[in-house]
């Protein structure tokens, strides 16, 4: 596959390194304003780094775009007639709806939208795709894509906010629940490299637990839970401090926060 990646920040780069990792490309063009920082790619073969969209889209057939949402007008203003009918156009911008992508482009693109995470780095981003009417036909391409970098989900266009929220920002909220394990076991005697190893791994073999049973998480938790044991005594404890309202409250948060930057910054 011939991709190309306008804007290697830290989205960007994460995506990258997944498709470098994964063996999934013929060529990679990293684009970027300032091209200081990408040196850790300029070694692997078949990837080239340039700060020229224009190079970039017409050696491509993929072509993602990894900018902050008040750059992408302006990308796509001046790139728009570089796209031809083999491209597939893969927006990551968040809140930048088809309908805004089309008003500049037209609707003549495969156009798709993903929401990927930084564990795209590694191959494990939870990543949700929509797409405008003609990109029904490259759908299967992007999720091919994406499936080799960890796990798709195709919803309508009127959940990608939501799914930044879980997906995207998730990531960030799961590395503070296991930072705050690590602080506790650190409090119960571990040294800090122990204490994230053990918070890490016990947190990967509870989302694995649930991956490959497709149990709901009560039905681990039951197993868990010896009858007056030191299991309930502490899970109780938790949720009268309230840790599920507080996630889900914060999540909330996020939401909204994600609705009122769409409306200022694009
Ligand atoms: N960081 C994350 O975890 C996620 C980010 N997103 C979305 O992906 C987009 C990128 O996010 P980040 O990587 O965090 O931002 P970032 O600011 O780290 O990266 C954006 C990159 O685009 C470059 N850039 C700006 N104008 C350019 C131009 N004209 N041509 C080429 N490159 C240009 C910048 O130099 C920068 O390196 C945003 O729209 C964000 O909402 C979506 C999912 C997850
Ligand atoms: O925090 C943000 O606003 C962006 C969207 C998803 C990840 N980072």
């Amino acid at each position: 596959m011939k991709i190309a990646i306008i804007g290697t920040g830290n989205l960007g780069r994460s995506i990258a390194k997944g498709l470098i990792h994964n063996n999934a490309i013929t060529t990679l063009y990293l684009t970027k304003r300032n091209l200081e920082d990408l040196e850790f790619f300029q070694d692997y073969s078949g990837v080239f780094l340039t700060a020229d969209n224009e190079e970039a889209i017409k050696k491509s057939d993929i072509i993602i775009f990894a900018v902050q949402p008040a750059h992408f007008t302006d990308i796509l203003e001046t790139t728009k007639d570089l796209f031809n009918e083999n491209h597939v156009l893969i927006s990551t911008i968040t809140g930048f709806t088809i309908d805004k992508i089309e008003a500049i482009i037209g609707s003549d693109q495969h156009v798709i939208r993903a929401m990927p995470n930084t564990a795209i780095a590694v191959g494990k981003s939870m990543t949700c795709l929509c797409h405008n009417e003609k990109g029904t036909r490259r759908i299967k391409v992007a999720q091919a894509i994406f499936n080799r970098l960890g796990t798709t989900l195709v919803i309508p266009e009127t959940q990608m906010q939501a799914a930044t929220v879980v997906c995207a920002s998730g990531i960030a909220f799961w590395m503070r629940l296991i930072r705050a394990s690590t602080q506790a076991a650190i409090q119960l005697g571990f040294d800090a490299s122990e204490a994230q190893l053990l918070a890490m791994h016990t947190a990967e073999g509870a989302s694995s637990l649930l991956i490959t049973t497709g149990n709901h998480p009560e039905q681990e938790i039951d197993k868990v839970t010896t009858p007056k044991g030191c299991t309930i005594e502490g899970l109780n404890e938790m949720e009268h401090k309230g840790l599920s309202s507080s996630l889900i409250q914060g999540m909330i948060a996020s939401f909204q926060k994600i609705n009122t930057i769409k409306e200022k910054q694009i």
